[in-house]
């Protein structure tokens, strides 16, 4: 459950514009938002911002855009006034990222144990023997059946499943206060991300610290996530408790929910989302 009396992070009117060939682009219009010791999905169609919004939280947004907000605190942490070099203590340390790929963030010239040893010798004054041992532990923790062959693999040899419990391990190492999974289980099949899903459930408890979780996946993000943000062209239509989007107040909301396959709504049947240029005046 989140204590938002404390949350960890908290956004105020933060906007990211890409300056491009064809005029301005605003990818995300005045959000905001805290997040507290607790699971916050962010949903919307493609295209409403989300990974924009995630980026800007990590400081990665490509060279070009413009992050602008009243606030952006992360703890102790003026996100605003943090220079590259304090960037390079908080990301991947206090504030971690999961991406859809896990590939894209590993080293693929490193086999999978060198890199999770690299991590543990980066947190931990210990010899590169006990780091190995550290690393075989870590990836046992993750449900890696066989963690000594897995020590030997390099990134393209491992499945996307895998690839993000490796991520996870990391992460225990690491021991960041806040994740921000970006479409974390969206190449893995339905039994592996149910898998993946709950290890990364055990790492918020057990650690008890704050998961931004970027979805399109309505369901998915209903059923996993005890908040949701809902996101609709580079604004936040609504922010509601999970367990209340039945009673969403917000049409659009409402309309996503509609757009949802049930047994009584067969999937040739979905609605096509209504929009009202109204949603984008501020409100
Ligand atoms: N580097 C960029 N340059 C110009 N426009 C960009 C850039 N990155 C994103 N955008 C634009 O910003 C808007 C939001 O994109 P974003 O990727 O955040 O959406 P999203 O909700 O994460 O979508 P998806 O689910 O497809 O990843 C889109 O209109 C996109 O075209």
């Amino acid at each position: 459950m989140h204590e938002m009396s404390n949350p960890i992070l908290t956004v105020e009117n933060m906007s990211v514009k890409f300056p491009t060939l064809s005029g301005v682009v605003t990818a995300v219009r005045d959000v905001s938002f805290s997040v507290g010791r607790e699971k916050v999905g962010i949903i919307g169609e493609s295209g409403s911002g989300k990974s924009t919004t995630g980026r800007a939280l990590m400081g990665l947004q490509p060279p070009k855009a413009i992050v602008r907000a009243d606030r952006m605190q992360f703890e102790d942490i003026d996100l605003l006034k943090a220079s590259e070099h304090d960037m390079l203590a908080v990301r991947g340390r206090r504030m971690a990222m999961i991406l859809q790929d896990p590939k894209y963030s590993l080293n693929p010239v490193m086999s999978i144990g060198e890199q999770i040893a690299e991590t543990v010798l980066l947190h931990e004054k210990v010899s590169k023997r006990a780091a190995r041992e550290r690393t075989l532990a870590m990836l046992e923790r993750v449900k890696i059946r066989d963690p000594q062959r897995v020590f030997d693999l390099y990134p393209h040899e491992v499945s996307g499943g895998m690839g993000q419990r490796i991520m996870i391990s990391m992460m225990l190492i690491a021991s960041p206060s806040l994740i921000i999974a970006d479409e974390p289980t969206s190449a893995l099949d339905v039994t592996v991300r149910q898998e993946v899903l709950s290890i990364l459930d055990d790492l918020v408890v057990e650690r008890n610290i704050g998961l931004v979780f970027i979805s399109h996946d309505l369901n998915l993000v209903s059923s996993f996530c005890d908040r949701v943000i809902i996101m609709y062209a580079g604004r936040i239509v609504e922010t509601i408790a999970a367990r209340d989007l039945n009673n969403a107040k917000h049409p659009y909301t409402q309309g996503l929910l509609n757009a949802l396959p049930s047994l009584d709504r067969p999937r040739d049947r979905l609605e096509v989302l209504s929009r009202d240029p109204a949603w984008l005046e501020a409100h």
